[in-house]
């Protein structure tokens, strides 16, 4: 049983799933290497607390659960019964983190990745007890987005899924098991391919970056929250798919490296949102705007998608 849980990496991603987390009833202890993301994720818990105050996720019936920050991995770690590894998305980094919690953990703690995508076959390689090691990804934002992948590598455990699958049931979020261990696992295969085609025709000049939002979401994107691809094809037909792929496959960007417009931004450390700009510009006062509208939105989209309004 799950219970106290130890988030490693509180940058982008941790705040909001200890958020969740600790409103699902568990005891969260949440590290991060630099203070300044400790300091950082205290206000984030916060807004995300209110978030989900007005989302209406109450807490679990025994009772809130707590985060604690601590700038120490081992307080954090010791007598967890899941560590969940919430580090920058690279293999010698993750590794490291692995190697520093191998002699502080028990052999029954589970360790979950949130990697948005390295194979968890390779992660497991860096720990002592493989078979206790699970793939756990989360969407962004976490405290809003209810659906969390859960895969297992070649070494991992079937109890080590099963277990994972039904803490997320159990406090009210939507497990999807990923059956093959597959780089990106689903969700992000089939978003990256959708990026990948939004940014060649971007960089091609085909679309301005502004009008390319407006139309995957008021086009696709609307829809696909309440249809979802499979059922498009249904709801399409089959006929009109097979007619449309036959010419358009082929003509589809099939790229293999990173676009030179993404190359371009990330060397002159334009990173998005968090570096102020990114494919649009940000003062801080409007990300804080933005953020709480996106919020709002979801918010009000997934009340409706779940039928409570
Ligand atoms: N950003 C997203 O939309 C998103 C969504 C789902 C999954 N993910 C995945 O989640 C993971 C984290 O992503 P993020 O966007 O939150 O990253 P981020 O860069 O925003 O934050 C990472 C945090 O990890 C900390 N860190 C670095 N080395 C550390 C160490 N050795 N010990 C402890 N903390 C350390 C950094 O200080 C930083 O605060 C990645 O694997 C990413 O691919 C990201
Ligand atoms: C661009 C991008 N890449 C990865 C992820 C998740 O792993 C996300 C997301 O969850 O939103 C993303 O936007």
């Amino acid at each position: 049983m799950i219970r106290r849980i130890a988030i490693i990496g509180l940058g982008t991603m941790g705040p909001g799933m200890a958020a969740r987390l600790a409103r699902g009833g568990l005891q969260v202890t949440a590290y991060d290497v630099a203070p300044a993301a400790i300091e950082r994720a205290r206000t984030m818990l916060g807004t995300a607390e209110g978030v989900l105050d007005s989302l209406g996720v109450a807490p679990s019936s025994a009772g809130a659960g707590t985060v604690r920050f601590t700038d120490d991995i081992g307080d954090a770690v010791a007598d967890a019964d899941l560590v969940i590894e919430n580090v920058p998305e690279n293999i010698s980094v993750k590794a490291e983190v692995y190697r520093m919690i191998d002699g502080l953990i028990s052999s029954d703690t589970i360790v979950a990745s949130d990697t948005s995508g390295i194979p968890i076959t390779k992660l497991q390689a860096h720990i002592s007890h493989p078979e206790r090691m699970v793939g756990m990804h989360w969407s962004n934002p976490p405290h809003i987005i209810p659906m969390i992948e859960v895969i297992g590598g070649e070494k991992t455990a079937p109890q080590t899924v099963a277990t994972i699958r039904e803490l997320i049931r159990s406090i009210g979020l939507l497990p999807v098991v990923v059956k093959k261990d597959v780089p990106g696992f689903v969700e992000n295969r089939v978003f990256y391919a959708l990026l990948r085609e939004a940014v060649d025709l971007v960089e091609r000049g085909v679309i301005e970056p502004e009008d390319l939002d407006t139309c995957v979401s008021w086009g696709i994107g609307y829809k696909i929250a309440v249809i979802g691809p499979m059922a498009l094809l249904d709801m399409a037909g089959l006929d009109i798919y097979k007619s449309v792929s036959s010419f358009l496959n082929a003509d589809l960007s099939n790229r293999d490296d990173v676009a030179p417009m993404v190359l371009e931004r990330t060397n002159a450390s334009k990173f998005g949102i968090k570096s102020g700009e990114g494919m649009f510009s940000y003062t801080p006062e409007q990300t804080k705007a933005l953020q709480a509208d996106r919020a709002r939105k979801l918010v009000a989209v997934r009340r409706i998608l779940e039928g409570r309004e």
